[in-house]
């Protein structure tokens, strides 16, 4: 690795290798179809290419960035288990990325680093209905996933391929409590010669992977498909938008948001932990766009922050849009969440 690049460069492009490394590790579990999983709370669940992934990047970047503060959204995640899974490649792109005048003094004790190790859970076990191909094996599998109700297993019948574009590894960089750099990669994107894909985004830098697209010309709105309640519905409501988008992860909400598939991020809900939106904020504020909660406030990512995003989350990829959601939130709703 080139240790000229300044420090966030060189940890950017390892968070880049590191995600690739982490979604191999997923489509691999997945593949071998033993998912492991665990319940953790009401409609929270956790499987073994959540707990892989995070054993692999925490590992990764603790040998690398030893005084670098890592929080990852899973319990149990004992480095010394985790030597196979070590990556120290750094993506050579990013390596070779002009670092602005702003990041160059940054220390390792200055960053924490938020890893959501499988962003979509649930849509990831859901995926795996359907891998099996023989509608009884898949009936058979249905009844006996602890959490897919009739109509999901009939939307994802429609679906043809699941919702497993929706699952996104996460790395969030933040110093003095600000997302500053992300990474979402995609381990199910489809491209022609390959599988996957990875986005980030770094301050006064910009994004790359993908190619960004203009909002849409009417008002799409993007939001849960999995842990939706009655404020969040209120929410939707009043944002009149022409059409709601129920899909999984915020990585692949903020994702829509950047390629112009949908103009508004809208969640009234304190489901959304840091690890969900660090990333996806640093590569959104990269690209120009805001992410806060319902009220218009950011939040901080410190090592000592609340984990939930008690007060939900707002995203949109410019200040005009995101100032209509603002103010489209009745007061009341608002008053309910910060309650
Ligand atoms: N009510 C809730 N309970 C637990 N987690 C929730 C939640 N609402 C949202 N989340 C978490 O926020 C992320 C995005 O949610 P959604 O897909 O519904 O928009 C998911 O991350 P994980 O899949 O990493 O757990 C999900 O678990
Ligand atoms: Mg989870
Ligand atoms: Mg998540
Ligand atoms: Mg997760």
């Amino acid at each position: 690795m080139s240790q000229t690049a300044p420090l966030i460069v060189r940890l950017l492009a390892s968070s880049v290798s590191v995600a690739n490394r982490a979604g191999k590790i997923v489509r691999d579990i997945m593949s071998k179809g033993e998912l492991g999983i665990v319940e953790k709370g009401k409609d929270d669940y956790q499987t073994e290419a959540d707990r892989s992934a995070q054993r692999c990047i925490i590992a990764s970047l603790s040998a690398q960035y030893p005084k670098v503060r890592i929080i990852g959204e899973e319990d149990g995640n004992e480095i010394q288990s985790s030597h196979e899974f070590l990556e120290t490649d750094a993506d050579k792109e990013i390596l070779s990325l002009e670092c602005p005048a702003s990041l160059k003094g940054i220390k390792e004790e200055d960053i924490v680093v938020w890893v959501d190790p499988l962003d979509g859970t649930a849509e990831y076990t859901q995926g795996a209905l359907m891998l099996k191909r023989d509608p009884w094996e898949r009936w058979k599998m249905y009844l006996t996933h602890p959490f897919i109700s009739m109509k999901w297993y009939l939307s994802l019948l429609h679906s043809k391929y699941g919702f497993l574009e929706h699952v996104t590894v996460l790395i969030g960089i933040s110093v003095n409590e600000k997302p500053i750099g992300g990474v979402i990669h995609q381990p199910y994107f489809k491209n022609e010669n390959k599988m996957g894909r990875t986005i980030w985004g770094l301050k006064d830098v910009g994004v790359g992977g993908f190619t960004p697209g203009n909002p849409p010309e009417s008002l799409i709105i993007t939001t849960t498909r999995s842990h939706s309640n009655p404020i969040v519905e209120n929410a939707l409501q009043v944002m009149k938008a022409a059409q709601v988008l129920r899909v999984g992860g915020a990585g692949y909400k903020v994702l829509q948001l950047l390629e112009g598939k949908a103009s508004i991020y809208v969640f009234a809900s304190p489901g959304c932990k840091k690890w969900d939106t660090c990333a996806p904020e640093a590569v959104l504020n990269a690209a120009g766009g805001k992410l806060t909660d319902v009220l218009g406030n950011f939040y901080k990512y410190g090592a000592s922050e609340s984990r939930p995003n008690k007060t939900g989350v707002l995203a949109a990829v410019n200040d005009e849009l995101h100032n209509y959601a603002v103010q489209r939130i009745p007061q009341e709703l608002k008053d309910k969440l910060s309650a």
